[in-house]
């Protein structure tokens, strides 16, 4: 190893911070692709199935298009590793020099990315607009590079972090299954879930959001077998989590992870901390080494690695075209759950903020700004437009955020369906049937697919909220899957428990040798 101190300019640090983060926004770890790819192959739950062509569709759109995989292009997170041999040519601290590659990469006049952080947590929740800051971790290490992970981490995944501190004659693995089987699936699966076990409360967390960016390589630890505890528990999560049958979006089906993350430290003789944190299939990260030879250079993958999935292959048998201008609740009451629908029409979109104002509205007795009888709403927040583009990628948003403020919208408003991603709970669902107002679901992590399908967009209101307003769209053949009939019936209750059943009943024959 060379020993001589070496000097980094700042601005290579914040160059290859930009152009890292630029890099991951449209391209995937083909190492994902490559499992994601496999799992498309296996699966057999037809809505899984087509989740998972949408994500691989979209995945090389995103890459081919230089456009965000996802709408939600993270919370930055980043891992330097900085040898004690390097001297940084800067006066500003290091984070600083983090959060101006955050700047540039956001603001891209090419490429824009979502800035999706809010100071003031607590109170205002004011957009930053440039999504900074990033959250930083620096370790000491020895040598004289500096070596960096950076990961965009959707905040639907983020939002599935769990934490426990087990006795340590607790069960690691069944803390993990039973936490895994209350996530539900706003953290898009397929994904990875990564842990970390041992060290303190922080330590634990920090091991498992590290872990998650190491290499995927489940299919070789299951060939050449576990050579320690870690593996061992890597492989029986891997079997035990896709045995819970929850598949892609939570639809039902084989694949819910590619690979599970295990990282351990020493710890208190008293105790096991146990950190537990999903990654999305909008799976982003790459790292880099800065060796004072100039700014990081990155190689575009080998995009011929990617499958060739067009959208002729995700048409099912018995798709229903629905006509949004026009549409009915005669109409939507016909709509079973697992169907796929096209949409075509005018729909709103609306989220978290919008929705906050909308129920303020109508608590204080005042007429909201946009009539919702009789339209679909959608959840979204997109990325902003370039080019010839109507709206930037454009998937959707976790409904059950939105669950609090679904049965007032319901009752006073008259809409007539909810368009978002993964399960809605108790409470919603009963104010769906209630209404018999349906709920249907778009691929998360299918944004850039997605937003191809949306032909205009006009803003009708809350202009200050940025990404958050209420917009209207016009859709052509937007693809969504039925997940909550107007009976109250959900996809997200009955798929994971039919293909747990189908997986257990496979593996009692295989092993009675059916
Ligand atoms: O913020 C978004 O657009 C989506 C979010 O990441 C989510 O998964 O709920």
């Amino acid at each position: 190893m060379n020993r001589r101190t070496r000097t980094i300019a700042c601005e290579d640090i914040a160059t290859s911070v930009a152009d890292a983060l630029q890099y991951i926004s449209y391209y995937h770890p083909p190492d994902y692709i490559r499992y994601l790819s496999q799992a498309y192959e296996r699966e057999q739950s037809p809505s899984a199935k087509n989740a998972i062509g949408q994500i691989l569709l979209n995945s090389r759109m995103a890459a081919f298009g230089r456009r965000p995989i996802c709408q939600d292009t993270g919370l930055v997170v980043v891992f330097a590793k900085v040898g004690m041999g390097v001297r940084i040519k800067s006066a500003a601290s290091f984070a600083h020099l983090v959060n101006e590659g955050v700047r540039r990469a956001y603001l891209d006049p090419d490429n824009p990315l979502r800035p999706s952080i809010v100071s003031d947590p607590l109170g205002r929740r004011l957009n930053t607009r440039d999504n900074t800051p990033a959250v930083v971790h620096v370790e000491l290490v020895q040598g004289n590079q500096i070596e960096i992970t950076i990961a965009a981490k959707g905040g639907g995944s983020e939002n599935k972090a769990r934490f426990t501190t087990l006795n340590p004659s607790a069960s690691v693995a069944n803390w993990v299954v039973d936490t895994v089987s209350t996530l539900g699936s706003g953290w898009c699966p397929p994904g990875l879930i990564s842990v970390g076990i041992g060290g303190s409360a922080e330590k634990a967390m920090l091991l498992a959001k590290e872990a998650m960016n190491e290499p995927i390589d489940m299919s070789e630890l299951l060939s050449r077998g576990p050579g320690n505890v870690e593996e061992e528990l890597r492989i029986e999560l891997y079997e035990r989590i896709n045995g819970l049958g929850i598949g892609a979006q939570g639809l039902g089906g084989l694949t819910t992870v590619v690979d599970v993350k295990v990282a351990s430290y020493p710890t208190h003789v008293a105790s096991k901390p146990v950190a537990l944190i999903p990654q999305c299939a909008a799976n982003r990260h790459l790292t880099f080494t800065l060796d004072g030879k100039g700014p990081a250079q990155l190689q575009p993958p080998d995009l011929s690695q990617w499958p060739q999935i067009g959208p002729e292959d995700l048409q099912t048998t018995g798709v229903r075209r629905v006509n949004l201008d026009g549409l009915t609740r005669e109409e939507t009451a016909s709509w079973g759950c697992g169907e796929t629908l096209l949409l075509s029409g005018k729909m709103l979109t609306g989220r978290d903020a919008a929705h906050k104002r909308m129920v303020d509205l109508i608590d204080a007795g005042k007429p909201l700004p946009v009539d919702l009888r009789g339209r679909v709403i959608y959840y979204v927040g997109p990325v902003r437009a370039v080019r010839d583009e109507v709206v930037g990628p454009a998937g959707p948003t976790t409904s059950n955020r939105l669950d609090n403020f679904t049965e007032k919208l319901l009752a006073q408003t008259g809409l007539l369906a909810m368009v978002g991603k993964a399960e809605r709970g108790p409470a919603a669902i009963a104010s769906i049937a209630r209404y018999k107002t349906p709920y249907l679901v778009a691929v998360g992590g299918a944004a850039y697919l997605i937003s191809k399908s949306i032909k205009a967009a006009r803003l009708v209101a809350f202009e200050d909220l940025g990404m958050e307003a209420i917009y209207e769209f016009e859709v052509q053949d937007m693809p969504v899957i039925m997940a909550v009939d107007v009976e109250g019936n959900s996809i997200h209750n009955s798929g994971p428990i039919e293909w747990r059943k189908r997986m257990a009943a496979d593996s009692i024959a295989r092993n009675i040798g059916v």
